[in-house]
Order: C-alpha cells, then structure tokens, then sequence
C-alpha cells in the first residue's frame, strides 16, 4: 500500500504542483488549504507524512507543529516557508519539523526529502522537547542579501557539512558560525574558537592539535588542543587565511583522514569535529600566492556563504540600529530611539567597520547624548568624528576645532538645564588655557622657548601664566 501525504497549502498552484510531482513519485496525496482541516485528519490518524506551509488563514503551521508532534510523534513533518527568515528555519527545527524548505524549492528535491522522511526508520519520541522560544533573533536584517544567507543556513541546520564564512571584518562571521552551532544537531556539544591572526605563528599547531609534555622548549605538561575541545561539536577557525603553511598540511591531513597527533605525540586520536572556517582575505589571491594550499581551500569551501558589506544592505541598518539600541537598553541604560534624519544619515555611511562599527557608534550615541530621541546633529557629529581622517600638518586647525567642539557638546549635554547661572565664555576660555599651556610644554618637553614658540605667546607671558596657573613643568599635567 503506497503511503498517504497530507499536504496543507492555502497556495492552490502550490498544492496542484505537489500533487502531480507526489502522486507520479508513486504517492497518495491529500491537500487542503487550512490548519484546521489538516490538525482532523492528523488527529484522525490519518496520513503518514505531512507537509505544510507555514502562514496559513486560520492558524500558523509552525504553531500547529508542537501539536502535530505530541499527538503522533512519529509522524514526520516537512514545513515549507516564504518567509525566510533564519528564525522560521531554527523554529521549525526546533519544534520537531523532518526538514525545512524555504519556497521556492526544487521539486524533485522534495520528493527526495519525502522519500527520505518515509524510509529512515521512526527514532524515539521528542515531543516533550518542543519548547517555547522566546522571540529572539540570532541575526537581525531581513535584505535579501540577508534573506539568501538564512536560506543557506536553513539547510544546512541539519547537516555537518564544512562551512567557509567569507566577508569583510565585522561582518557578522562569527555570528553566523555561532549560528551554525547552536541551532544545529551538534548544538549540544562545545562551540569553540579559534582565530590565527591572534596567536604566535609557531604556536598555531600546538593550540590545535596539543602537545605532549617536553615537545618544545616550555612544554612543561601536555595540553589539550582546539580539536580535542571541540570534541562533538564545532571549531570555528576564525582569519583561516593566516594559518602558516605546515600547520595547513596538518589540518588537511586531520579533514582527510579524521584523525590527528599531537604536537610530540605519536599515536592517532580520532576526531569528531565540524569544521567552520572564516576569512577576510581573498583565498584565491593567497593560492596564487603559494600562501594558501589549493587542496586544502576545497576541503573547506565545501559550503561558501559570503556575508555581504554592510554598505550593500543599508535597508538592513534601522533595523540593526534599533536591535543595538535595545541590547544597550537591556544592559542598563534608558531606551532610546533615533529620529527619521538620524537614521538616513547611518544609511548613507559607507561602514567601513560593518556592523561592528554601527554597534560602536549606537553605544557611544545611547551613552553620550541626552536626549531620548537621538537627533541628526548627534549622529552627525560621531560620523564627523569617524569619518576625519588623522589630522595631518596642513589642516591641524580643522581637527581641533572638531574636537573642541566635540569635547563642548559633551560638556553641554552633561549639564542640561544646570548650567552655571553666568560667567560661561571667560570661565570656559580660563578653563581651556591650563591644559593647553601644560600639553604644549608637555609635548615640548618642557622647552618654554618652544612652547612660547608654538602658542604664539611673548616669552615672558608665557612664565607668568605659567606661574599664575600654578602649572610646574611637565607635572602640570596631570
Ligand atoms: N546580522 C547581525 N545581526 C546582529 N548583530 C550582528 C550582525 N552582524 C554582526 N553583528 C554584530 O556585529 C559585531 C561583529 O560581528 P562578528 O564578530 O561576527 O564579525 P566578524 O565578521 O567575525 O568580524 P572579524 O572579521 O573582525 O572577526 C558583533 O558584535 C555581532 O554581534
């Protein structure tokens, strides 16, 4: 007897198409349009597979799914979604689904995932480990750039396939690789890291692998290396590009055969261990190079996902903008928001940092400004600040001015309504002239003819404000 397919759709072309490609794969197919329909005839015991849509008219199937697996925890479900966003493929994981298409999917593909889902033998129930998950995005941006990146993720929820994460810095890599891990099968086992641009070259092999006690000079006891600590889960090898060439052959050596020895060690330990590569730098460029080995870049590009520039995504930038300014709101400072022309002006930065430069700059505006609702001129006045490049001979006057004022502002924004009742201009000049008079000697090196020099002032003007303020040389500073 061929097996029943429940399929739930409010799409009618979509439930026509399954139809023909499921019955000529040799299945009996049984569609409706709504949840309800379909929960009767999973609670009749009917069907022996189901494949739903998740935004239906009267109930969401990522909702119904729980349900679906309490009832009949052996019945697998395949969910299919147009709303690719990374949670809709983790939520449908996480609540039990067989396996999760983002529309549009190939058919035959899904008739393979269906032909999966009937024969692999029904494992143990799991229904009690459907849990609520509060509403929280591991990834914030929904461009469409962003949308085919969770559409690469989805599939690869389930798998332990090699990952090679490329993107400029503060792109979100790690996030993504985290991403990977946590929602993944292996999400029970350790996430570890590892960046090569952060250790000693020489150190690299030992840091991965582990040495044995004596197998160089300092040695002193045997240490578990990355591998071994990420045994049954992830290792994030974060700038793979600046991994030096001997440890390169060790590590390929490790994806080839499974197994590796330690720095010193003889025998061959076995590993279980998915690898998630990342890097900034094109690999190609260091293959030609001689930097990077070609054969080891196809072990790992096994899966690309090239994380877009920030700049490429801007529609992503409120949402991102008003995500940060949440999470410093949950870390103790007032929530605040950003007003219209703020945040066209974030649109239009280039980020040259990425996202990690848009949570710096949403940190420093929620912790400097005042106001509740952060205007154009505070952003203004931060991107001047990024955006100036060190100043150089010819146009220190430009750079100062920007600082005083940057330095002004804050001093304003510090004191809203308590400003001193007069006196403001000369007390503010008066203030001025004591760090200015002890930095110049300062970077004089107490050379008062210099400094005199430097300020413009007349020698003997120069001694007796010095005496006046009271500053002794170079210990006026501080
Ligand atoms: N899509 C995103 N949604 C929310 N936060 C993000 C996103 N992308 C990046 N971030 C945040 O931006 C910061 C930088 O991200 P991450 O460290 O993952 O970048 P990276 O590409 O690994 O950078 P690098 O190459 O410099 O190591 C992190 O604080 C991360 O949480």
């Amino acid at each position: 007897m061929s097996s029943t397919i429940l399929v739930a759709d409010d799409d009618h072309g979509i439930r026509t198409v399954l139809t023909q490609a499921l019955t000529r794969a040799g299945y009996d197919v049984r569609t409706t349009s709504n949840a309800a329909t379909l929960w009767r005839w999973v609670s009749d015991g009917d069907g022996d597979l189901v494949i739903t849509d998740v935004v239906m008219p009267d109930e969401n199937g990522l909702d119904l799914l729980p349900r679906i697996k309490k009832l009949r925890p052996d019945l697998r479900v395949i969910v299919m979604s147009v709303q690719n966003t990374l949670l809709t493929a983790v939520k449908a994981n996480e609540r039990g689904a067989f396996e999760y298409l983002p529309k549009p999917f190939d058919l035959q593909e899904l008739v393979a995932v269906v032909r999966r889902a009937l024969s692999l033998p029904k494992s143990a129930p799991s229904a009690a480990a459907v849990a609520e998950d509060e509403e929280r995005l591991p990834l914030i941006g929904r461009s469409t750039a962003m949308q085919d990146i969770y559409r690469t993720l989805a599939r690869l929820m389930n798998t332990d396939l090699t990952v090679m994460i490329t993107g400029e810095s503060g792109t979100g890599k790690e996030l993504v690789a985290r991403a990977l891990h946590e929602y993944g099968k292996r999400r029970n086992g350790p996430f570890v890291a590892l960046n090569m641009a952060a250790i000693p070259r020489e150190l690299i092999e030992s840091e991965l692998f582990g040495h044995e006690r004596g197998a160089f000079t300092g040695a002193t006891a045997r240490a578990q290396g990355r591998f071994e600590q990420a045994e049954g889960g992830t290792l994030f090898l974060d700038e793979i590009g600046d991994m030096p060439i001997e440890a390169q052959t060790r590590l390929l050596r490790v994806l080839q055969q499974g197994e590796y020895t330690t720095v010193g060690g003889r025998s061959a330990i076995k590993t279980n261990v998915r690898i998630v590569a990342a890097t900034h730098r094109d690999l190609t460029q260091l293959i030609r190079q001689g930097l990077f080995r070609e054969d080891l870049y196809y072990r790992l590009n096994v899966v690309p996902i090239r994380l877009p520039p920030l700049r490429e995504r801007s529609e992503d930038i409120p949402e991102l903008a008003r995500h940060f300014l949440s999470k410093v709101a949950e870390e103790g400072l007032p929530l605040k928001a950003m007003d219209n022309a703020a945040m066209e002006r974030l649109k239009r930065h280039r980020w040259p940092g990425n996202v990690r430069e848009l949570e710096n700059l949403i940190r420093r505006l929620a912790a400097l400004h005042a106001e509740e609702v952060i205007p154009l001129d505070a952003v203004e006045m931060e991107l001047v600040n990024l955006e100036a490049p060190p100043p150089q001979q010819g146009d220190v006057n430009e750079g100062l001015s920007e600082t005083i004022e940057r330095h002004l502002r804050a001093y304003f924004d510090a004191h809203p309504g308590s400003l001193p009742p007069s006196g403001l201009y000369d007390r503010i000049l008066r203030e001025m002239e004591r760090p200015l008079i002890a930095l110049t000697l300062e970077a004089t090196r107490g050379n008062q003819i210099r400094a005199a020099q430097v300020l413009g002032l007349n020698r003997n003007t120069l001694r007796k404000k010095i005496k006046d303020l009271e500053i002794s040389g170079l210990k006026g500073l501080k």
